[in-house]
């Protein structure tokens, strides 16, 4: 069968990049057998594209029927330019098939038995991708990028995939953790293939080791190197939080993991301080990079956890200062958040690269295990009738109860204090100590319920808070989301409460979005408010108190 290669091809796509690195396996190969396999193949790997596509449009709220309306358009179009002229040649550009001279190479070299292994090859890896596929909507992993590594099925592909060290397997074994969570799965071989990464998946989903087990893999051992990752946090408390984390899972094994303490910003020098892994808010590492004595030219790994919150203006300046002081070419950059605002990926866009885009569920909603509540109360004085009220029906410890500022803060705490509930209080004005002991207290139970502002809001994994209350309607959605997500974490049933009087009535539609997202309910006159565009909503509020002015 003496028939032109070229002329085989005619009119199909033949999608040249995907098959870019087996090109020159192809030189040296009987034409006519090669073409029709790779047709085949092509054709096959159109259907996966196709449904792909198909599947990405009916997730994006779009109909089935748009879809088909959609595409028997795009093929018209096709027709149209093709009948133009203006579509290529399918095949324009590979030589292989073009030229009579490489043609006669190509006829002359048999080797049949190598085209079958690409073919098999081919197709396994399509098959493999409808799997992950088929796995990562399982999951309700969503995923966006060229060349996406498979999801984990489980912590032990890790050695079999990446020759995960035992101790780590044995340290996820002993905290109890019997298989990855959704961003673990996704987002571990994403960082793990050397991909810069951005995600998100809802509060309590188990972020943190998404990100700290592909780092104590990747860094191997100890060296004298310096600073080799750095994970960002906008508090101080969280980054002591994930200072802790990170240890629990590196034991067994000699790393240095580092909190950026005042002290040590102040007055450590790190040329001599061995430190692999290094955890802090932007601006103390901003201080200690500013006093010379903190080199991170040779960061490999650097995270920003709760991005969105360290891309707003108080931190953007100080997170730009760090990013820019890690000047290792081949450094990979990761951004966590439960929230990622359009805009923080923009920008994210602008420093990363050829990164992949993780998102766990639905971008920007709160965790599906908490059960959302609205409560009006009129009035200021209302709230504290109707906290009181709640805590004499039911006190279900441990409760976090979120005021506006630390003045409101403090008032709550003075009305609370003497009360049978055991309350205390965390916001910016008490001592580093101050603010450790009211998280420890509260962890051990020897709080029930504490009062706090935003600085707790997020990251913190306090775990078993049965119930939230927003005392104080939060200041943006994205606030409502990591608040409540103090609750229902890893799986667990919380509850939340939000209290709200009339100055935040303009407000409420932007919360009901959030809960009705979530699965829950809210009421219709509530839906139809017209939705507002939020900045941040701070009203002036009336001071807290039942004493009587005087
Ligand atoms: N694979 C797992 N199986 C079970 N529990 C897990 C697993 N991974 C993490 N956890 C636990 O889930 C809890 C929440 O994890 P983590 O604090 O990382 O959540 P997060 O997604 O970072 O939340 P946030 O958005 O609030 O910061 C922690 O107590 C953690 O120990």
């Amino acid at each position: 069968m003496e028939k032109d290669a070229s002329f085989l091809f005619g009119g199909i796509s033949f999608n040249r990049r995907k098959f870019a690195s087996d090109f020159d396996r192809f030189k040296g190969k009987n034409p006519d057998d090669l073409a029709e396999k790779l047709l085949l193949i092509e054709k096959e790997h159109e259907t996966i594209d196709n449904s792909l596509e198909k599947l990405e449009f009916i997730e994006n709220g779009k109909s089935e029927m748009e879809y088909e309306r959609n595409a028997s358009v795009g093929k018209k179009r096709k027709r149209k330019r093709k009948e133009k002229g203006t579509v290529s040649d399918s095949v324009e550009g590979f030589p292989v098939f073009k030229s009579s001279k490489l043609k006669k190479e190509v006829a002359n070299e048999e080797n049949d038995q190598s085209v079958n292994e690409l073919v098999e090859g081919k197709k396994e890896y399509y098959r493999q991708l409808e799997r992950d596929i088929v796995f990562r909507k399982m999951h309700n992993i969503h995923v966006s990028g060229s060349n996406i590594p498979s999801p984990l099925h489980s912590f032990e592909e890790l050695r079999s995939r990446y020759r995960c060290r035992s101790y780590l397997l044995r340290n996820l074994a002993e905290l109890g953790f019997k298989e990855p969570t959704p961003i673990q799965r996704q987002a571990i071989p994403v960082l793990l293939s050397g991909r810069e990464c951005f995600a998100s998946a809802p509060t309590g989903s188990g972020k943190t080791f998404a990100f700290v087990l592909p780092i104590l893999m990747k860094l191997k051992n100890t060296t004298k190197d310096g600073v080799r990752a750095v994970i960002l946090s906008p508090t101080r408390e969280l980054a002591s939080q994930t200072t802790r984390e990170c240890r629990k899972l590196a034991k067994g094994k000699k790393f240095y993991i580092r909190l950026m303490t005042k002290q040590l910003a102040k007055n450590g020098d790190f040329s001599k301080l061995r430190c692999d892994v290094l955890i802090s808010t932007p601006l103390r590492l901003k201080f200690a990079i500013r006093k010379g004595k903190l080199d991170l030219s040779r960061v490999e790994f650097l995270v920003l956890d709760e991005s969105d919150k360290l891309f707003e203006p108080g931190m953007l300046e100080q997170v730009d200062f760090v990013v820019k002081a890690c000047t290792n070419p081949s450094i990979l950059r990761s951004l966590f958040s439960a929230t990622l605002p359009d805009i923080v990926e923009d920008r994210a866009r602008t420093i990363m690269h050829d990164a992949v885009r993780v998102i766990i569920g639905r971008k920007n909603s709160a965790s599906e295990t908490i059960k959302q509540k609205l409560v009006y109360v009129g009035s200021e004085e209302g709230k504290l009738l109707a906290l009181r009220q709640s805590f004499a029906e039911s006190l279900n410890p441990p409760v976090l109860v979120f005021v506006q500022n630390k003045e409101r803060a403090k008032e709550l705490y003075d009305e609370l204090k003497l009360e049978d509930i055991r309350p205390d209080v965390i916001h910016s004005d008490l001592s580093q100590i101050q603010r450790e002991n009211a998280v420890d207290n509260f962890r051990a139970g020897k709080t029930w319920v504490l009062i706090a502002t935003d600085v707790v809001a997020r990251g913190m994994d306090f775990k078993g808070v049965n119930c939230v209350i927003n005392y104080d309607f939060p200041d943006s959605a994205a606030a409502y989301i990591h608040r409540i997500g103090r609750s229902g974490r890893a799986g667990r049933i919380g509850e939340a409460t939000t209290f709200y009087t009339e100055a935040d009535i303009p407000f409420l539609r932007n919360i009901a979005n959030v809960i009705t997202s979530s699965g829950g309910e809210v009421p219709e006159w509530i839906k139809s408010l017209t939705k507002k565009k939020w900045r941040k909503h701070r009203p002036r509020r009336d001071t807290i108190s039942t004493q009587p002015d005087i």
